[in-house]
């Protein structure tokens, strides 16, 4: 979707400032999510948690902390301009914002090497500091037994075990944090210390001597997640289980949701007639019925399909398959000059190309990052899809294909394709124009794989449900209503004949637009729809559901649009509209994203105009192709 409704809550009151810093992927966001009663998003793999965050905890003692989720990093020496956010907080470089009082250093208890050094690093700095010993459900289920006072006494600061994913789990945490004083009174490392000077290898040493100590020093495998990857990362197997999620995925998106859409479609046309029947003919009855209720019911159900659409993604997302996915693809990738690296960021431009352009700052090479930026928007977002569905709804016939796909959901599938080929064909252009290609090898954490978590889940559709109807009550209700005043006046004049649409602001606007949209098969209906679709995508659809039932005056609702449609355009223009979606220029939030992200007007600028271009040479060419086969 275009727009993300910010979660991140300021509070300018003051109080001690907590810091949760840690590796990537070690339950930072988790914890945070349980000590502030917070709902931001954890997910299996590094990289999710791209800014600061700021929450609030009010201890039993009546004290209140702010808390902060930092980026995750390996190290106190930035290398992406995520881990710069952590940086520079810590080193008190952050804009408008003190130095932390405390730090809270979340260690992932499988991982305890790694996450000790950064221990290690963040003592240094001088703040008070504690550890979090999380995962430590998983560590148990390995047979990892960890002494936590035994470590304490080792590292000479306190430490605490915590679950992230249970209710409770930090409950440790917070007794430790209600006793603010006592971390001040422990000892932290200063650089004064000749045996621990700021060096990569007397770290190494460190953490290496502690686990020996702690009788830690042997690497448990996780002997699961290893047989699982022995077919999920195998060189045929991998990619073939891969290309069947994907399709799976796109198969069910049609399947599962023609119930649920049936329902909303039924609730649609009752209070559009219900509506109808209450109030006298007028100009509030039209914008009710003919406005709101024809334009925002026309997108609303489209909703069953995108929240099938993101369970798939969530579960995968929660279950530690997704860099593997990104494992698989870096080969593919590497070819067009990008590493596997891009993948999160692009994938999550399948939700929306804000997050996903965000979360692109992972990516420590400048040129990757740019060139991922610029391709996000070519990922299918889920505002495109009720365009999408909509025009399969009533071009492509509900038929199986040997017995074993669905016609709709193949046609689907080969529109999301079409984006990411068209995104790949972009970058490997984008490489030709760019400095020298280098080859990167791509250092990816695999995570074990766990079972997702049914409230990880819901509440991840939940966020999903909310973005939507805000989008439905804001921006797409007010553009509708935008909409319904151009389509309805001035109004045709007496004895004017053919629609009264014609004679309105938008009838105007969309014939003039229909000069330059004419090549590639599109109506003065359908140039209406694009101008407010350029604001947000789905607008589209509630658009054309505004401007057909003003133009077939009186006749009801979105519902009927589907096969209205299928009635008035060729085949030809169909398929030319949906080429225009696959490129479909930016929606503006996009833009506003690429130019906070990028510092300047040039990239969304350069963005815009390319993103035009193809997807006008994309409709052209597939207009005239159709034409030529017979299509028109
Ligand atoms: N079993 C188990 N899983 C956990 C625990 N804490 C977090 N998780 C899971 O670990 C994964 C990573 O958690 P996040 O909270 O997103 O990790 P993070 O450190 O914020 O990650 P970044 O944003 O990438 O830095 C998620 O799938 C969580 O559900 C825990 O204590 N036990």
């Amino acid at each position: 979707m275009s727009h993300v409704k910010p979660a991140v809550v300021h509070f300018h009151a003051s109080g001690p400032l907590v810091a949760l810093v840690g590796n990537p992927n070690c339950g930072k966001t988790a914890l945070f999510n349980l000590l502030t009663d917070s709902k931001q998003k954890v997910a299996n793999y590094a990289g999710v948690t791209v800014e600061r965050k700021e929450g609030r905890l009010k201890t039993s003692a009546g004290k209140v902390l702010r808390v902060l989720d930092l980026p995750g990093t390996y190290s106190l020496h930035p290398r992406s301009p995520d881990e710069r956010v952590t940086h520079d907080v810590l080193y008190g470089n952050a804009v408008g914002e003190k130095r932390p009082d405390y730090v809270v250093c979340v260690v992932d208890a499988t991982n305890l090497r790694r996450g000790l050094r950064l221990v290690i690093a963040v003592q240094r700095l001088g703040i008070p500091c504690m550890v979090a010993l999380n995962m430590t459900d998983m560590a148990e289920q390995r047979g990892l037994h960890i002494d936590e006072q035994a470590l304490a006494r080792e590292l000479g600061i306190p430490v605490v075990r915590t679950v992230g994913i249970k209710q409770g789990g930090d409950t440790a945490l917070k007794a430790m944090l209600d006793d603010i004083q006592a971390l001040n009174s422990h000892a932290h490392l200063d650089d004064s210390d000749p045996a621990i000077q700021s060096h990569t290898d007397l770290d190494h040493e460190r953490v290496r001597q502690i686990l020996t100590k702690l009788n830690l020093d042997e690497i448990v495998p996780h002997n699961a997640s290893d047989k699982i990857d022995r077919v999920v990362l195998h060189p045929v197997l991998g990619p073939i289980l891969l290309a069947v999620i994907l399709f799976l995925v796109f198969q069910a998106v049609f399947a599962w949701a023609t119930v649920p859409m049936d329902l909303i479609k039924a609730g649609t046309e009752w209070l559009g007639a219900s509506v109808s029947a209450l109030l006298p003919e007028g100009w509030v009855q039209s914008l009710l019925v003919n406005g709101i209720i024809a334009g925002a019911g026309g997108v609303i159900v489209f909703l069953p399909q995108i929240l099938i659409l993101f369970f798939f993604i969530l579960v995968l997302e929660e279950s530690g398959y997704l860099p593997r996915a990104a494992f698989l693809l870096d080969r593919l990738m590497g070819g067009v000059g990008l590493s596997g690296r891009s993948f999160i960021p692009l994938l999550s431009s399948f939700a929306c190309a804000i997050p996903g352009i965000m979360a692109a700052r992972t990516i420590a090479n400048p040129r990757d990052r740019m060139v991922t930026i610029m391709i996000a928007p070519l990922m299918t977002c889920s505002a495109r899809l009720p365009v999408y569905a909509l025009l399969i709804g009533a071009f492509i016939p509900q038929r199986d294909v040997w017995h074993i796909f669905e016609l709709q959901g193949l046609v689907l599938f080969a529109l999301y394709g079409a984006g990411i080929i068209g995104a790949l064909a972009v970058a490997w252009v984008l490489k030709r124009f760019t400095a020298q290609s280098q080859i990167r090898t791509l250092m990816m954490e695999l995570p074990s794989y766990h079972l997702p978590t049914v409230r990880n889940v819901l509440l991840g559709l939940k966020q999903r449900v909310v973005i939507f109807m805000s989008r439905v009550g804001g921006i797409i209700l007010m553009l509708t209503i935008a909409l319904w005043f151009l389509a309805s006046y001035p109004g045709a004049p007496v004895g004017a004949t053919g629609m009264p649409i014609e004679y309105s602001f938008a009838g105007y606007i969309g014939k003039a637009l229909a000069v330059v949209f004419e090549p590639i098969g599109f109506n003065w209906q359908i140039s209406i729809a694009l101008v407010p679709g350029m604001a947000a995508r789905e607008v589209a659809v509630s658009s054309l559901g505004t401007v057909y039932a003003l133009a077939a005056a009186g006749s009801n609702t979105a519902e009927a649009l589907a096969p209205l449609i299928a009635q008035q355009w060729s085949i030809a223009t169909a398929l030319s509209l949906l080429a225009w979606y696959v490129f479909a220029p930016q929606c503006i939030s996009t833009l506003a994203t690429v130019k906070r992200e990028t510092g300047g007007w040039k990239m969304p600028l350069i963005m815009m105009s390319y993103l035009f271009a193809l997807a006008y040479l994309a409709s052209f060419i597939t207009y005239r192709v159709a034409l030529f086969c017979g299509l028109g």
